[in-house]
């Protein structure tokens, strides 16, 4: 355990650049370890999750080297050709290594075990594990689909069609890496649209991949089909900075009087900018400065001021494209004036922790007004008074956002926050805290 007082700050000024974006990085490695040659890239995230994917891919035969800060060159094997790992593959706390590798070795002629930390170990491996078996894959897993897991690949494998049963960006894309090097057309529909990177990425690497919008009961539903045994070509990549990273240093300068911060190098995709039109709906001041595109992604910079916040209610239909941003959300939510309500996050219940029941339990100690509901909280702000708490020692449950979304909580509050880990914070933003210290008065 690492404990680390966030004491009271006054505003938070300057400028920053937020690390590589941490779904790309997974996912430009992956790919660049199946294309033949050289993949090149840059403003790699150096997270202990992606390092966790680089290890494992160089366990199957890719050469996976860092050549400097953030610069990373990645020579692949070629779909077909990854080979049978001689150890368990270690992935850390990072559920998306996890499910997109089972992805990969669930079409190839090799066997992998998955073993990860405490956090990972309860998470539910199931939602990856149905579609795959259907593909031909075997699994061994701990009770209720849980690691230590061991896949067996089949090979072939077969192509199917399949609708997602929960909103989830990693079950899409564990599907659309199995369905590499399976033979044919693999269908994945999508209800509720999530992160589109893996659909992005194996187009610019030269699959064959088509997105079709349809009407669906409840909305517009995407269909993607991937014609497999794809021969994938090796790309430069510049990985676009992380939003789900920029959201503490966007929340902390929306929350801490006489703040005005510039945040550089921000992702903005659709499918993850969900955060900051709530934050505007509440009265926040966010402008963006240079929109450009990054990597074949939207980038801006981000001017945030010191705003004053009203509660609102967040629509369920939002939070895929907010998803990893709920507990910082919740601290701007403690500091608004009035009520927020916000439903339909069942999926927090099984991230790196129950960040509903966490962050409940967080930002009461803190001394925010929160209830607890089955699928979301309910938080009476505090209209812009710092959290009255009495700064004793928060529970971050190996959770790097709990981590960070209190640090946030501790700058905005009368005695500060102790959280009672801080290591996990290096699993998508080493850098964190020293960023923090830079811009905090
Ligand atoms: O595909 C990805 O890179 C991710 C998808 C999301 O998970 P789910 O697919 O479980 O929602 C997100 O929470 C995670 O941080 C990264
Ligand atoms: C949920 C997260 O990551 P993962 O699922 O990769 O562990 C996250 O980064 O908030």
């Amino acid at each position: 355990m690492r404990p680390r007082h966030f004491r009271p700050a006054g505003a938070m000024r300057g400028e920053i650049r937020v690390p590589g974006d941490k779904s790309i990085s997974h996912r430009s490695i992956m790919l660049g370890a199946l294309a033949v040659g050289e993949t090149r890239v840059t403003g790699l995230l150096e997270g202990e999750d992606v390092l966790s994917t680089a290890a494992a891919m160089r366990a199957m035969g890719a050469r996976v080297e860092r050549e400097d800060i953030g610069e990373w060159v990645v020579n692949g094997v070629g779909v077909g050709a990854l080979l049978q790992p001689q150890a368990p593959l270690d992935m850390g706390n990072s559920g998306t290594s996890t499910r997109l590798l089972m992805g990969l070795v669930a079409s190839h002629a090799i066997e992998a075990t998955f073993v990860g930390d405490a956090s990972l170990s309860k998470r539910p491996m199931g939602r990856v594990i149905e579609p795959l078996s259907r593909m031909g894959a075997a699994f061994d897993s701990a009770e209720g689909g849980r690691l230590p897991l061991t896949v067996r690949g089949a090979s072939p494998a077969v192509p199917i069609e399949y609708r997602l049963p929960v909103a989830s960006a990693q079950v899409k894309s564990a599907v659309l890496l199995a369905a590499l090097n399976t033979p044919g057309i693999t269908t994945v529909v999508e209800p509720v649209p999530t992160r589109d990177h893996s659909e992005r990425m194996l187009r610019g690497f030269g699959a064959e991949l088509e997105v079709e919008e349809i009407d669906g009961a409840n909305g517009p539903e995407r269909v993607i089909r991937l014609r497999g045994e794809a021969e994938l070509r090796p790309q430069v990549i510049e990985v676009p900075g992380d939003p789900s990273s920029a959201a503490f240093f966007i929340v902390g300068a929306l929350i801490i009087p006489g703040s005005e911060l510039l945040i550089r190098n921000v992702g903005l995709n659709p499918t993850r900018a969900g955060l900051i039109g709530v934050l505007r709906d509440m009265g926040g001041r966010i402008d963006e400065e240079n929109p450009r595109v990054v990597g074949g992604e939207p980038v801006a910079d981000l001017r945030v001021f010191h705003s004053p916040l009203k509660g609102i209610e967040v629509d369920p239909a939002l939070a895929p494209s907010m998803i990893d941003e709920f507990p910082v959300f919740f601290v701007a939510a403690a500091l608004a004036e009035g009520r927020t309500v916000t439903s339909g996050l069942d999926e927090l219940r099984v991230k790196e922790s129950d960040r509903l029941s966490a962050m409940a339990a967080a930002l009461t100690l803190a001394g925010a007004s929160v209830t607890e509901n089955e699928d979301g909280l309910v938080i009476h702000g505090t209209r812009g008074d710092p959290l009255p708490g009495t700064g004793g020692p928060i529970a971050t449950h190996l959770d790097h956002r709990i981590a960070m979304a209190m640090a946030i909580a501790g700058m905005a509050s009368v005695k500060g926050v102790e959280v009672d880990d801080t290591r996990p914070i290096a699993t998508s933003f080493p850098v964190f805290e020293e960023l923090l210290e830079g811009v905090t008065q």
